[in-house]
């Protein structure tokens, strides 16, 4: 492993210098993670030892910065200050060194066991209360950024799924497009097209319409609200765009049987031919765990 200096950062604190370890090597096979492993991702060894006295595993999470970086100077690969508004997850910035920075979105596990005891996840509690000075150990980063739509004009539709917000995996990435279209000022890229954001909550930009909540909400019946359901009251004018002159491009980020489920119930088209159009077109990405 290679050492190296870095910094960290949340949102309540400045940056200061702390020591990390940082490995290019690929993480363990043992990590549970999607085969086709596009995302980008850094491995992080929390301190301690585990219940067998061996040293804590390593952990995945996902990058949450733009090309460009949370500092603007090209250096950084990371996640989003706003995101601290998420309830519960807490958004960290990690400055490996002078050439590299990361962000990450990181939710914090809490939960109560079949015995009643409160059981604190190891690694995201560590990162979570992590101060500047402290060290840690990171792999990576590893995989490729999810890569956003070339075309500045589409409309870009983008969908987390509840099951992985809650881990904070699925915002990550979004955080970085979003950072990217509204925040960043490039000579060569201005976003003029529509983005819709489905699930997250609470983000305070002028651009972000709505917002929904799966199971948090009631739909119009006063039933649980599912991202699904969202989707449908939304689909008109989703699909509206569909008319439009750019195809709109589709990113997503959730489980295999939530993909499944998500798919036809909102468009009334021959989803299945225009889904190969999507893809041919490379205007269809989707990870699924
Ligand atoms: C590709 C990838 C990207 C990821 N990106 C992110 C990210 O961006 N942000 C993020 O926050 N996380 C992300 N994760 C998840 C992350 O790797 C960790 O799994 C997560 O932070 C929990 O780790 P921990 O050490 O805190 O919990 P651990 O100590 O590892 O505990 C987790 C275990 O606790 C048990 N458990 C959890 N909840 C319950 C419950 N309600 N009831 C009973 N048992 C329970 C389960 O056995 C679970 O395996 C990602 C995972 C992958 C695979």
């Amino acid at each position: 492993m290679q050492a190296s200096s870095f910094h960290c950062r949340n949102a309540s604190s400045k940056v200061a210098p702390i020591r990390a370890e940082v490995s290019t090597e690929a993480p363990p096979k043992k990590e549970k993670h999607s085969k086709k492993q596009e995302e980008g991702v850094v491995g992080i060894i929390p301190d301690g030892i585990d219940k067998n006295g061996k040293p804590h595993k390593l952990r995945l999470y996902s990058i949450a910065s733009s090309a460009l970086g949370d500092l603007d100077d090209s250096k950084t690969v990371r996640l989003a200050p706003f995101l601290c508004s998420l309830e519960e997850i807490h958004s960290s910035f990690v400055d490996f060194d002078a050439s590299l920075q990361v962000s990450l979105c990181v939710k914090r596990l809490v939960y109560t066991n079949d015995q009643g005891e409160v059981v604190k996840g190891v690694c995201s509690n560590f990162l979570c209360d992590l101060t500047p000075g402290a060290e840690v150990k990171i792999i990576g980063p590893v995989g490729k950024e999810m890569l956003m739509p070339k075309d500045p004009n589409t409309t870009i539709i983008m969908v987390v799924c509840a099951c992985l917000l809650a881990t904070g995996t699925g915002i990550a990435p979004f955080r970085s497009f979003l950072w990217k279209m509204f925040f960043e000022k490039h000579d060569d890229y201005k976003f003029n097209g529509l983005a819709w954001l489905y699930l997250v909550k609470g983000m305070p930009h002028e651009h972000v319409v709505d917002y929904a909540v799966s199971r948090e909400q009631t739909n119009a019946q006063g039933e649980k609200m599912y991202i699904q359901t969202q989707m449908a009251e939304y689909a008109r004018k989703s699909c509206g765009s569909f008319s439009r002159r750019t195809t709109p491009t589709y990113t997503c980020v959730g489980s295999r049987e939530w993909r499944k489920a998500l798919t036809p119930s909102w468009a009334r088209i021959d989803w299945v031919e225009y889904e190969r159009q999507l893809k041919r077109a490379e205007q269809w990405n989707v990870e699924v765990y």
